[in-house]
């Protein structure tokens, strides 16, 4: 069984994806163990509550430093025993505490197409609005495994979506997520749960 955390920050409709998935049996051999979040009021720990799912708030803003933050999420995290983060809507950067402690145990959730549109401050309704800035045809999400970069991690899954002229930044967001990241996050967790996920460098491959 593999035991998850999920880390958010805002409305939590990937940690939705997630739930719905193991109820639909989309995601096997899993269970949530905490759904951890840096925000009081992310809407994500409402989500989590409503399923009896563990939580916990772990926010900079509580501590006098970012090591002492560190440290405290590190904690959590260690206490719920979890065999894979998932970061899904987490708008905060790991130390590099955390990723050697679970290497190649973290993955991210990000709603561009790496490696563009992504990296320090890429995130949320910006994506989006680079996305439409540069004319892209195309955009979409990418799950990768989290190392010390923002958004350098090995590439696991991409789905990719079209952009349409009428596009905003909220109808673009929209879609990307309904039709890309609400599927390829649930589909990496299963994947990684049943073993068929394997690592070469810095390559991912998926075995049958
Ligand atoms: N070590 C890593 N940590 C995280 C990664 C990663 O790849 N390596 N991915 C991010 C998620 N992310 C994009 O997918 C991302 C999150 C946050 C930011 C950012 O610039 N955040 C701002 C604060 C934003 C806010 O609080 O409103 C900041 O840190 O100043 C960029 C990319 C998760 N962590
Ligand atoms: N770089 C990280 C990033 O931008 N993550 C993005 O934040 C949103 C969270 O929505 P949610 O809280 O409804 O899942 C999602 O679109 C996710 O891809």
């Amino acid at each position: 069984m593999l035991r998850i955390a999920v880390l958010v920050s805002g409305g939590g409709t990937n940690l939705q994806a997630i739930i719905d998935s193991m109820k639909q049996g989309k995601i096997t051999n899993t269970e949530i163990g905490v759904v951890i979040s840096n925000r009081e009021q992310a809407y994500a720990i409402d989500r989590a509550k409503q399923y009896g799912i563990n939580t916990a708030v772990v926010s900079p803003k509580d501590y006098e430093n970012r090591e002492e933050f560190n440290l405290a999420l590190c904690e959590a995290l260690d206490s719920y025993q979890v065999d894979l983060i998932v970061l899904a809507g987490y708008l905060v950067i790991l130390p590099k505490v955390l990723i050697e402690k679970y290497p190649n145990k973290i993955i991210n959730i990000h709603p561009s197409l790496i490696p563009s549109f992504c990296g320090p401050g890429f995130y949320g309704l910006r994506v989006h609005e680079a996305v439409l800035e540069r004319g892209n045809k195309i955009t979409g999400a990418t799950v990768h495994f989290v190392d010390e970069g923002t958004d350098t991690g090995p590439i696991i899954l991409q789905k990719a979506v079209p952009v349409r002229e009428q596009d905003t930044p909220e109808i673009l967001q929209k879609r990307v997520m309904e039709e890309a990241e609400w599927y390829i996050l649930p589909e990496a967790i299963n994947l990684i749960a049943n073993n068929k996920i394997k690592i070469n460098n810095t390559k991912v491959y998926i075995t049958d």
